[in-house]
């Protein structure tokens, strides 16, 4: 564990408002997140969860509002520093499950950590040469969560992380997410099932 892992941080969100095809999807949101700890972001079907973490992964613009990370790396953007992980697994299938993983560690580059080490975490140690195509989606979903592993991002940003995970999967999932934030990682979850971690609640547009 560095030194850098453990500098604080503090994600922070002013009057935040997020327009989608000419509509207002939500506006004046504030919100905040320190290093340690998990953010659950709940809220009806179509409230703005994905947006709003699409938002601070800057693959959407706010409409207003502002969206700052203090104690972050200095020669970093925010995005830099954050993994996304949608609800649909990025992945290309017809590389296996071991090229997938290189691919991803190619494209967002940074300090990375043992591959084989991370498949093996979550259970996908034997089949790294399985094609993408033939994996079930609990084993897609597994394959996306090794993305996590091996490029090191301090900010992981997740959206229904534990669907299609099985008992044992989502077990697991809950380790590594504790081992992230004991790190001093932050974790931002778009979710409708608990995370299964502790984790602070942050509700968009009223009660689902
Ligand atoms: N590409 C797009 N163009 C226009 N509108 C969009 C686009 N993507 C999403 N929206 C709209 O933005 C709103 C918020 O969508 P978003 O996916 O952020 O909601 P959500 O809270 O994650 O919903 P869910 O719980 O169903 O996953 C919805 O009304 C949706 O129709």
């Amino acid at each position: 564990m560095s030194g850098l892992d453990q500098a604080k941080m503090q994600l922070s969100g002013r009057g935040v408002a997020c327009v989608r095809g000419g509509r207002e999807v939500f506006s004046g949101l504030d919100f905040h997140a320190a290093s340690g700890e998990a953010l659950s972001v709940v809220g009806r079907n179509g409230a703005g969860k994905t947006s709003l973490l699409r938002l601070i992964a800057g693959l959407l613009v706010p409409a207003g509002g502002t969206i700052v990370l203090d104690g972050g790396d200095a020669e970093m953007t925010l995005p830099e520093q954050c993994h996304y992980l949608g609800h649909r697994d990025a992945l290309k299938p017809a590389l296996s499950v071991e090229e997938n993983l290189a691919f991803w560690a190619d494209f967002l580059g940074g300090e990375r950590s043992d591959a084989a080490a991370s498949l093996e975490a979550v259970g996908l140690d034997h089949a790294t040469h399985l094609p993408a195509a033939f994996l079930s989606a609990g084993q897609r979903r597994r394959l996306s969560l090794a993305r996590l592993l091996t490029i090191r991002r301090r900010i992981w940003l997740l959206d229904e992380p534990t669907t299609a995970l099985d008992v044992a999967g989502q077990d697991m999932f809950g380790g590594l997410m504790r081992e992230h934030l004991a790190r001093g990682g932050m974790i931002i979850a778009a979710t409708h099932a608990p995370l299964g971690i502790d984790s602070r609640e942050l509700r968009i547009g009223g009660a689902a």
